[in-house]
């Protein structure tokens, strides 16, 4: 354990996976995360259960990578520990059917805090209730654990009826890789409010406005829609990974001079004060509940507006060229 910073981080040493030794760790959902906790909770020894609907196309993948299958009701009734791995607009439907299998002591778990701290699920007394986040898209999250990699992680407790609710999540933690990176004690509240606030603002939001208007801007001064992929899009990566790798300063550090005073006297004005109001509203949103009201009632309306905005992303340009250019990376098919 790490006592020197101000977050709780748990690393391999820290965890038992002992706490598992018994338990049977029903996985529902075999999506982005659930494929990722499933095979690694199995390739470490845990007895798992996939929890599938019937006629789930996911059915025979989790078959054919060893993995025994159920009904959700029927994976949860077997189970001591119920992974909640459908989508999050999903899992209050996922949990009716499965609330009257939870025995007394079982122990319900997450991947994200929306739906206990947005209260669309609002789990029975006698359970525990606990989050394991990985901080990665599952498929990455898989990948490492088969590299021998690690993936940080954050585990948190809402809910400790048997005195084990953080020693057992840490166990899972474990199983799926995520103690090797490092996984950070954290709260249902803190995971929720951060982990939606930077996909919508940083991650995924932010940085795709940010390449899109890029690209737009150099297409539409007249150059060619190669070179803006390249530059907007493509390149961004090998940025990213230099400052994954050593911070800011090592990506600094390795570009030219001349981009490193470009840079620095102009990103700001890009992404300038504008920008901050914008992500502190965005913030607002995500702490006062407005954002979770939308995206349930767009949910509830059948995703019109989702829908929309998704087919209007799929059809930007830089997409066509992208794939037409990627096709001909001899390293994009490795
Ligand atoms: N995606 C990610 O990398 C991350 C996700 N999380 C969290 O993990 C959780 C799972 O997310 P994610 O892995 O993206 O989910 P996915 O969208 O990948 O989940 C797909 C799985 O959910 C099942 N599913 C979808 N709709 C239904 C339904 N109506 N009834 C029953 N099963 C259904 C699918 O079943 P079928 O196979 O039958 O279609 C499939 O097995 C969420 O809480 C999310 O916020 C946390 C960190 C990162
Ligand atoms: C960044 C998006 C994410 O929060 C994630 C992969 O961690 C998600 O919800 O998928
Ligand atoms: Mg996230
Ligand atoms: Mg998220």
């Amino acid at each position: 354990m790490a006592d020197e910073l101000d977050a709780t981080i748990y690393y391999d040493d820290d965890a038992d996976t002992g706490y598992l030794d018994d338990a049977t760790v029903a996985v529902i959902g075999y999506g982005s995360q659930g494929h990722a906790h499933a095979q690694n909770l199995n390739d470490s020894g845990i007895d798992v259960v996939v929890g599938l609907r019937e006629g789930s196309s996911s059915r025979d993948a989790a078959k054919s990578d060893g993995l025994s299958v159920a009904t959700p009701p029927e994976a949860a009734a077997q189970a001591d520990v119920v992974s909640i791995l459908v989508p999050d607009t999903i899992q209050p439907t996922v949990y009716d059917q499965i609330e009257n299998e939870l025995d007394a002591g079982d122990t319900l778990q997450f991947a994200h805090g929306f739906n206990i701290h947005y209260n669309q699920i609002q789990p029975s007394d006698d359970v525990d209730v606990t989050l394991v986040a990985p901080k990665s898209p599952g498929h990455l999250v898989r990948r490492n654990y088969e590299a021998d990699e690690g993936t940080p992680g954050l585990v948190a407790v809402y809910q400790d009826v048997t005195g084990d609710a953080k020693d057992q999540a840490l166990a899972y933690a474990k199983a799926i890789g995520c103690t090797r990176a490092g996984t950070i004690e954290t709260t249902f509240r803190e995971e929720t409010e951060t982990d939606l606030f930077g996909e919508q603002a940083v991650l995924c939001g932010g940085v795709t406005s940010l390449v899109k208007q890029g690209y737009e801007t150099l297409v539409e001064a007249g150059y060619s829609e190669e070179m803006a992929y390249f530059e907007c899009m493509n390149e961004l990566k090998l940025i990213v990974d230099l400052m994954y790798e050593g911070g800011l300063g090592e990506m600094w550090h390795s570009v030219s001079d001349t981009a490193e005073y470009g840079g620095l006297t102009r990103g700001d004005r890009v992404v300038d004060d504008h920008a901050r109001e914008q992500m502190e509203a965005v913030l607002e949103e995500v702490q006062d509940g407005t954002f979770a009201r939308q995206w349930i009632t767009e949910n509830q309306a059948g995703r019109p507006n989702y829908d929309q905005i998704k087919t209007a992303e799929e059809n930007h340009e830089i997409e066509a060229i992208g794939e037409e250019l990627r096709g001909l990376f001899s390293w994009a098919d490795e």
